[in-house]
């Protein structure tokens, strides 16, 4: 049997995984599936690829646990899929880097001093490798960045308007999703090859939500910054805020960081705003007029956000959406859109009811792609890659 790859998406409550076989024009996807409400109610879901779906309790309620059930359920379920290196999705490389890398001992701790720079995400990533490299002692180990496909933004689209001392000491706009974005941009090439070498907006909207700015394929500018924190407003992060706001929060309310960090990352965004509910399903589903102003108040920072970026690309070829929202949701597409109709967009209403691939009409200046992301495929293209193993099949 050909070696295959294993890919873990560890994050705040979930371990997504899925696993490729190695083959010569590129990872094919044999199985997959998720240890989801961990610290709760831990359940865990697989399929192999045209199988019956396998859902189960999970015993244990850790990251740990998490990562010992997708192991043995690979090995219980395909006991000849040989595992020859381990790909994680981690969101925060910062300044150092730039290109997916085999983690040691060295890097683990770099990484580490990271965390808190995205408390949702970071440590239970770096939880996810060491767990795998205990499953796994002897292979490769691949972090794959959610920041490096932005590292090569300009200046003034990484830098902050603070004493310059601040950017050389790494406090600069990173932007995240990167592993998202790099899987559009790749497919984009084979969906319109000639709008994908020109200047493309893709919003990727999940339960966090960023738009980036492309130029020929290469990221040029991220909504979001320093931290998972900035642009869009999400499920239960804030986005965009004034920083008098939060020196208010800190110096009058005597706020500690621990609660404003709390109040910014877990309570706000859409759950802030309708009271209700981070999840997009309930809030369309919802008659609460809080619930409708959440998702307005979404629609609108989208609509904010395109424009500020075709104004940094100083035009826009097409646009893109992906992610949960981006791919599932017309109601909030066609808000959008609508919103839009001054940037020359017109929608193909059928299209966007039936989440077609093209949403736009003929009469639209620029074309409107729906694209389902793949973080998990674009880890396993890095991890085959780094772990040396296409060279391996095609010898
Ligand atoms: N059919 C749908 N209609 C509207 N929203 C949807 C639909 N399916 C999924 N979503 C939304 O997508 C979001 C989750 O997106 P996803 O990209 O899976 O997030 P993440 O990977 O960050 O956990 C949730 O808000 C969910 O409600
Ligand atoms: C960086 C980030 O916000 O990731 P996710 O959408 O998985 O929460
Ligand atoms: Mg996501």
């Amino acid at each position: 049997m050909s070696d295959h790859v294993l890919t873990l998406n560890a994050g705040s409550s979930s371990v997504k995984f899925a696993l490729f076989a190695v083959e010569p024009d590129g990872p094919l996807l044999v199985a997959g599936g998720q240890a989801e409400g961990l610290g709760a109610e831990p359940l865990f879901h697989a399929r192999v690829v045209g199988g019956p779906a396998c859902d189960s309790a999970l015993a244990s309620n850790d990251h740990q646990g998490a990562i010992n059930a997708i192991v043995d359920w690979v090995d219980e379920t395909l006991p000849r899929a040989v595992i020859a290196a381990v790909g994680h999705r981690v969101v925060h490389g910062g300044v150092c880097y730039a290109a997916p890398i085999i983690v040691d001992d060295a890097a683990l701790a770099a990484l580490e001093t990271l965390a808190p720079l995205a408390p949702l995400h970071q440590r239970h990533n770096l939880s996810g490798i060491r767990a795998a490299r205990r499953a796994f002692p002897g292979e490769p180990q691949i972090a794959c960045f959610d920041t490096a496909f932005h590292r090569g933004h300009d200046f003034l689209n990484e830098v902050y308007a603070l004493p310059r001392a601040f950017y050389e000491r790494g406090l600069r706009r990173f932007g995240f999703h990167g592993l998202s974005y790099e899987f559009i941009s790749l497919r984009l090439r084979d969906v319109d090859p000639v709008v994908a070498g020109g200047r493309v907006i893709v919003a990727h909207l999940g339960n966090g939500a960023s738009i980036c700015a492309m130029k020929d394929g290469r990221s040029v500018a991220s909504t979001m910054g320093f931290s998972a924190l900035e642009g869009l407003p999400m499920g239960t992060r804030c986005g965009r805020i004034d920083p008098g706001l939060l020196l208010y929060l800190l110096e009058h309310d005597k706020m500690s960081v621990d609660g404003l960090s709390q109040l910014l990352y877990r309570e706000s965004g859409l759950l802030g705003l309708s009271g209700l509910s981070q999840d997009m399903r309930t809030l369309e589903a919802s008659d609460s007029a809080q619930a409708r102003e959440a998702i307005d108040y979404f629609v609108h920072h989208i609509c904010m956000e395109i424009a500020a970026l075709a104004a940094v690309l100083k035009g826009l070829d097409a646009l893109v959406f992906t992610g949960g929202i981006g791919e599932h949701s017309p109601h909030v597409r066609a808000a959008v859109i609508e919103s839009l109709k001054w940037l020359g967009f017109a929608l193909d209403a059928p299209a966007n009811a039936g989440n077609a691939p093209l949403i736009s009409s003929s009469a639209s200046r620029a074309p409107v792609y729906v694209i389902a992301t793949d973080e998990e495929s674009m880890i396993a293209r890095h991890a085959i890659d780094a772990a040396g193993l296409a060279r391996a099949v095609a010898a």
